[in-house]
């Protein structure tokens, strides 16, 4: 697992974050606008050739491989390349998390368009996608430890059609390195997926003295 440290105090972060939410944001509408625009081919065509350049000038400076998840020294992760939560990442519709102090996570989420399976009703995998975050991020925060989804379980009750949903979830109960969680995501009428999740903390986690060493390194690069 990626473990890498940034240096990044809260204000260096809300600055990027200033600048970067909102490119993404204007990315996902870009993403709609493909979906639903009615324009001629030739303005298409032509949407083609100046998204390509904004493509290329983005390349001009670019990250290897994926964006991975940085902790910061008070080891708060960024997950910003996250498909479902990640503020960089346009296919995230992005969900937004808020936990709770009786342990349930919810959410909140409008899903447009580009999420769309069945003609005006959400894709059976994204639902089960966000899910599955909902039921990592409650199984994470209540054990202190990253937890990886080991058994997803999907029920589709019924279908859920495009637009606002919440998504709620709540561990039940732990046993070694299994943290045992539900989720629903519900439409304005009520549960229409339900999910339950066995989730792993994986025993190849750093230990604390990895992770002084990991601090370390990263106060050095800094002072260099
Ligand atoms: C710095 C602190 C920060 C804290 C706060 C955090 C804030 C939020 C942070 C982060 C949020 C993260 C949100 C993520 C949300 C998205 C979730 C995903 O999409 S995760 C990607 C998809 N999942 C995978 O890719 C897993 C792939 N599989 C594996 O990596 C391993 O198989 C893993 C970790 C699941 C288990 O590996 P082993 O080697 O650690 O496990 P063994 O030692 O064999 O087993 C331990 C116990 O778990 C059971 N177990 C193992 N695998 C299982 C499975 N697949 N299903 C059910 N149980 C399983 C075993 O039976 C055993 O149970 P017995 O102790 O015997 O009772």
């Amino acid at each position: 697992m990626d473990f890498r440290l940034v240096d990044l105090s809260a204000d260096e972060i809300a600055a990027q974050l200033a600048v970067v939410e909102p490119l993404t944001e204007s990315v996902r509408a870009l993403i709609d606008a493909v979906i639903r625009t009615e324009v001629p081919d030739d303005d298409l065509d032509d949407a083609r050739r100046r998204i390509d350049a904004v493509t290329a000038s983005l390349r001009a400076a670019q990250k290897p491989g994926s964006y991975g998840v940085p902790f910061t020294r008070d080891f708060t992760g960024m997950p910003w390349g996250n498909a479902a939560v990640g503020v960089r990442n346009a296919i995230a519709p992005p969900l937004r998390v808020d936990h709770h102090d009786d342990g349930t996570a919810t959410a909140r989420v409008r899903l447009g368009a580009a999420y769309e399976g069945p003609a005006g009703l959400v894709h059976g995998g994204i639902s089960a996608m966000l899910l599955d975050q909902m039921l990592g991020e409650a199984a994470s925060v209540g054990n202190g430890t990253p937890c990886f989804t080991g058994t997803l379980t999907v029920k589709y009750l019924r279908p859920t059609p495009l637009g606002d949903v919440d998504l709620r979830a709540r561990t039940t109960g732990s046993e070694g390195r299994k943290v045992f969680v539900r989720a629903e995501l519900c439409d304005a009428d009520g549960p229409t997926v339900t999910a339950e999740g066995i989730m792993v903390s994986p025993r190849n986690l750093p230990s604390p003295d990895q992770i002084a060493k990991l601090r370390a390194a990263t106060a050095a690069d800094h002072d260099a």
